[in-house]
C-alpha cells in the first residue's frame, strides 16, 4: 500500500498526519511503528489520524498513536494545533475554528491571525483515579490545598503533582531544567508501579509568575522537544500551588507555548508547521 502523509511539527514535537476522511485507514501496530521509526520509516513522536466526525457536535474525529510503540493515546496538544492547520490546508474545512473528538474529550482548535493556533484543551482532572494513580498508603504534602505525592524513585524520594489532561501527567519541580535528570528519573516515574497506564513526566522550573521552563519525558516517546498536554499540566499544577498567574509562557526546548487557565478548560497557544508531504510504501 502506498500511503500519502504530511510531516508536521508543533514546537519541535513532530508528527506524521494521515487523512482517513475519504476512506477508513486500518493500520496495524507494525505499520504505525514503521511510520514513527526515524531510521526505517518517516520518523515522528506521534501519528495523527484525521477521521470523519463521529458525532454531529464535532467536525472531525482525532486519533493519536505514539510513534515508537504504535499504541493509541488519549490526547496530544501540539498535534491538535497541527491538526487544524492540516484540515484547513488540505481543504477539508474552511472553518476558522474546528471542533474535534478524541477518545475522551472534545477540543476546539482555532487558527489565529498571527499564524499561531489556540486550542481549547478541555479541563484538567485531579482525582488520582483519572490517570490512574494509586495513592494507597501515601500521605501527600498539601500546599495551597493541592496534594504533592511522595514517590520512591531509584532509591530517592521525589514529590510529584499528578493530574490528567485526558492523558496522564506527573509534574516535579527543579531548580534548573538544563541539569534536570530527565533521562533517568523520567523513565523511572513513567514506569512506576503506582501509574497503572504509565505516565508523562514534566520537569518544571519556575522563572517568574508568568514564565516557566519545562522539559517533558513522554510516555512511550522519551524526551520530546515539546509536549502540549505536558505544558498544560505543569502550568495548571503551578497555578493550583499558588506559584503562577493564570497566563504563563512555557519555554520548551523546541519553542514557547502560552498556557491560560482560570478554572475550567485550559487554553494553549503555539506554533504549528508543515515540514513536507510524502508517500510511503507500507
Ligand atoms: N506530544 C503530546 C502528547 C502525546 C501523548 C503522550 N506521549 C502520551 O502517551 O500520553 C502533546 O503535545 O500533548
Amino acid at each position: 500500500m502506498r500511503l500519502p502523509f504530511t510531516k508536521m511539527h508543533g514546537a519541535g514535537n513532530d508528527f506524521v498526519v494521515l487523512d482517513a476522511t475519504r476512506a477508513p485507514l486500518a493500520l496495524d501496530t507494525a505499520q504505525l511503528q514503521r511510520l514513527g521509526d526515524r531510521r526505517f520509516g518517516v520518523g515522528a513522536d506521534q501519528i495523527l489520524v484525521v477521521e470523519p466526525a463521529p458525532s454531529p457536535d464535532v467536525d472531525f474525529g482525532y486519533r493519536i498513536f505514539n510513534g515508537a510503540s504504535g499504541a493509541e493515546v488519549e490526547h496530544c496538544g501540539n498535534g491538535a494545533r497541527c491538526f487544524v492547520r492540516y484540515v484547513r490546508g488540505h481543504g477539508l474545512t474552511d472553518k476558522a475554528s474546528v471542533r474535534v473528538r478524541t477518545v475522551n474529550r472534545v477540543l476546539e482548535l482555532t487558527e489565529q491571525a498571527d499564524g499561531r493556533v489556540t486550542v481549547d484543551m478541555g479541563a484538567p482532572a485531579f482525582e488520582p483515579s483519572a490517570l490512574p494513580f494509586d495513592p494507597a498508603g501515601l500521605t501527600p504534602r498539601v500546599e495551597n490545598g493541592f496534594p504533592l505525592w511522595p514517590l520512591a524513585v531509584d532509591h530517592h524520594g521525589v514529590e510529584v503533582a499528578v493530574l490528567s489532561m485526558g492523558n496522564p501527567h506527573a509534574v516535579l519541580w527543579v531548580d534548573d531544567v538544563d541539569t534536570a535528570p530527565v533521562a533517568t528519573v523520567g523513565p523511572a516515574i513513567e514506569n512506576h508501579p503506582r501509574f497503572a497506564r504509565r505516565v508523562n513526566v514534566g520537569f518544571l522550573q519556575v522563572v517568574s509568575r508568568q514564565r516557566v521552563r519545562l522539559r517533558v519525558h513522554e510516555r512511550d516517546a522519551g524526551e520530546t522537544l515539546a509536549c502540549g498536554t505536558g505544558a498544560c499540566a505543569a502550568v495548571v499544577a503551578g497555578i493550583r500551588l499558588g506559584w503562577l498567574d493564570s497566563r504563563v509562557d512555557a519555554e520548551l526546548r523546541g519553542g514557547t507555548l502560552t498556557i491560560e487557565w482560570a478554572g475550567g478548560a485550559v487554553r494553549m497557544t503555539g506554533p504549528a508547521e508543515t515540514v513536507y508531504e510524502g508517500e510511503i510504501e507500507l
